[in-house]
């Protein structure tokens, strides 16, 4: 069964048709991409797949059951996660304090008064965990604001995952980043993601083609075209309307 599924999508923003009827079925476990040039509606399609924009017609499916129209934090209750392309990070939390409130959030104890102090065991042993699997033991106590860039990210990418989601959306994770940063965020995505399915937008074509077991390729609010790598790379559909030379 598909983890994720989006049935007929479609989102306009007065007349402007930006989502123009997206299938996509993304298999439990599996890492896929959605590429495409600027302004393809690719944040758009996050938006609604997260429940920040109510679709104008379609449906989201998750686990077999449907989130359209749900709250953000609902279908964030109901297994998918997403990261943003802004860091949502409290800067002025320790890297700890980041990881554990999230975990908490996911527990849900904004909701309740109840608390047991097995939970709060359990939290603070994920967040140990966590911090550990993205490398940001050294810097536990740090504010957030005060890490690198790139630590930052990884970071984002921990409370993105601290809840144990077992869907993750990233969009654009190695935005602004030199060489070995983006390497260095692979490999921890890979980890990070093993045994979940991810969603990731991209526009370094190294970290898609390297990280991605599909990639769907949108464009003008469709998708032209989904495959792995190799489909992608040699269809000539695609080299037209979106790689061009890039993926020669
Ligand atoms: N809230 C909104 N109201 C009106 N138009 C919007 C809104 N959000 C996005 N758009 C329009 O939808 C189109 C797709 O934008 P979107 O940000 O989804 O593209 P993208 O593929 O993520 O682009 P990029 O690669 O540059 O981030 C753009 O023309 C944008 O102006």
């Amino acid at each position: 069964m598909s983890d994720l599924e989006l049935r007929a999508l479609r989102k306009s923003f007065g007349s402007a048709d930006i989502i123009r009827g997206v299938d996509l079925a993304v298999p439990a476990g599996e890492r896929h991409a959605v590429i495409g040039p600027n302004g393809a509606g690719k944040s758009t399609l996050f938006n609604l797949i997260s429940g920040a924009f109510p679709p104008t017609s379609g449906e989201v499916m998750l686990g077999g059951e449907r989130i359209s129209g749900r709250p953000p934090y609902e279908i964030n209750r109901r297994g998918l996660s997403r990261s943003f392309q802004v860091t949502n990070i409290f800067h002025n939390m320790s890297v700890y304090e980041n990881l554990r409130c999230a975990v908490l959030w996911s527990l849900g104890y904004r909701y309740t008064l109840w608390r047991s102090a097995a939970a709060l065991k359990d939290a603070a042993e994920r967040s140990r965990e966590v911090l550990h699997l993205i490398g940001l033991d050294h810097a536990r106590e740090t504010p957030a604001g005060l890490l690198s860039y790139a630590d930052q990210r990884a970071l984002e990418i921990g409370v993105t995952i601290a809840g144990g989601a077992r869907v993750i959306l990233l969009d654009e994770p190695t935005a602004g980043m030199s060489r070995a940063e983006t390497d260095r965020a692979v490999d921890l995505i890979r980890r990070v993601t093993e045994g979940r399915t991810l969603l990731i937008v991209e526009h370094d074509m190294g970290v898609v083609f390297g990280l991605a077991d599909r990639i769907s390729v949108l464009v003008y609010g469709e998708v032209i075209a989904t495959g792995t790598p190799a489909e992608i790379r040699g269809d000539p559909r695609v080299r037209e309307a979106y790689l061009g030379e890039e993926a020669a």
